[in-house]
């Protein structure tokens, strides 16, 4: 086989496949036919808000609970449903890191060698280099509780990376840090997986952290999955309300479909008002109800030539600081503008307001 075929076939080997995994607790539906997969090397993010079914999703995946019932569930070509989480090729790391507190930092990395009956000075070696990988060797002999909040979820991450498995699991690592290092570590966590060309299922409940860090997202909700695709395809091509909502979207009008051609609508809106927009994944055809998602800052005062303006007039204006927030009322409801320090539409008089038809996303699934 060419080289380059062969590489081209590895990097599209699946090394995680769920299929149609359903799992209950009593009476509550955690995961319904829920399918999922990610190829080698690949940063897939499970998103979505508390009790989507997130947590269940990856202690099915490592074993940690028995699903009610799995069509397949594969990790690295090996099928693992009837396998013990030991027995299993994945590592989780949890938001808690448990870590060993009276143990040194390379006592901790290195210990998933050692029961893997590593001799101890390859395991110290191999712990070294791991911790140079989150640039904490120099404090490789410090105690867990000598250390901060980052520093330790860093040693939990050595000691995951370290034992070199198929796919490594994260739940919500970052949780527990402030805002600003939790931006730091999205950036280094995304470099280390990089780095390691190893397969990460990541979940979080951030849309900020699925949209930096992942090759691939999952949306899901009350236990199944609403979307998933590129982090740029859930951010401008939400396919439902609920994933509109859910991507920060100030502004979801409801309509009518009245013309398509390929990638875009014409829609109207209540009031006759009718307008432009891109067509998210989905079945359309004209005559349909529709909804429409416009972020408040892609909204901004227009002349009445510009595209997709309607007339309005200001209700309310909120000074933000770095920012205001508009509220103006039209013929096809209220919209929220969002003007950024300096730009005109903090002060001035607004009698109409546009946007351009490739800012505004039309979705079929309106009550989703
Ligand atoms: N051990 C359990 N017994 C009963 N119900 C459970 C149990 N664990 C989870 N559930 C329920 O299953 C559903 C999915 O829970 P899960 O923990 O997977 O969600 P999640 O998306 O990870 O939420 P979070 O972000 O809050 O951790 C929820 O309705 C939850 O209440």
């Amino acid at each position: 086989m060419r080289k380059d075929v062969e590489m081209n076939r590895q990097i599209q080997e699946a090394m995680l496949e769920v299929q149609d995994v359903v799992h209950r607790y009593g009476n509550v539906t955690a995961l319904s036919h829920v399918s999922i997969s990610a190829e080698r090397g690949e940063f897939l993010t499970i998103l979505g808000s508390s009790g989507s079914g997130k947590t269940t999703m990856l202690r099915v995946i490592s074993g940690l609970e028995t699903p009610t019932s799995v069509g397949k569930l594969r990790i690295d070509g090996q099928d693992v449903a009837g396998l013990p989480a030991a027995k299993r090729n994945c590592t989780t790391v949890f938001q808690n890191y448990a870590l060993f507190p009276h143990m040194s930092v390379i006592e901790n990395v290195a210990y998933g060698l050692r029961i893997r009956h590593m001799n101890p000075s390859d395991a110290l070696r191999e712990a070294r280099r791991a911790l140079a990988m989150v640039q904490l060797e120099a404090k490789a002999e410090r105690g867990i509780r000598q250390l901060s909040g980052g520093e330790r979820q860093r040693v939990a991450l050595a000691r995951a990376v370290v034992t070199k498995p198929a796919v490594l699991l994260l739940d919500e690592p970052l949780g527990a840090l402030d805002e600003r290092l939790r931006q730091d570590m999205q950036v280094e966590l995304k470099d280390l997986q990089r780095s390691l060309g190893m397969t990460f299922v990541y979940i979080t409940h951030s849309q900020e952290e699925a949209l930096t860090m992942s090759d691939r997202v999952i949306l899901m909700r009350h236990g199944s999955i609403v979307q998933s695709g590129r982090p740029l395809t859930l951010f401008d091509r939400p396919v439902s309300r609920f994933a509109a909502d859910f991507m920060g979207y100030e502004n979801i009008l409801e309509g009518r479909l009245i013309a398509r051609d390929q990638e875009s609508g014409l829609i109207e809106l209540p009031g006759g008002v009718q307008v432009r927009g891109m067509l998210a994944e989905g079945a359309f055809a004209p005559g349909d109800g529709i909804g429409l998602a416009i972020r408040a800052e892609r909204i901004g005062p227009a002349d009445a030539d510009y595209p997709n303006s309607v007339p309005a007039t200001v209700r309310s204006r909120i000074y933000r600081g770095k920012y205001t927030d508009v509220v103006v009322d039209t013929a096809a409801g209220a919209l929220r503008l969002r003007s950024w320090h300096g730009s005109h539409a903090e002060a001035e008089d607004i009698a109409r307001v546009g946007w351009k038809p490739a800012d505004a996303v039309i979705f079929s699934r309106i009550s989703e």
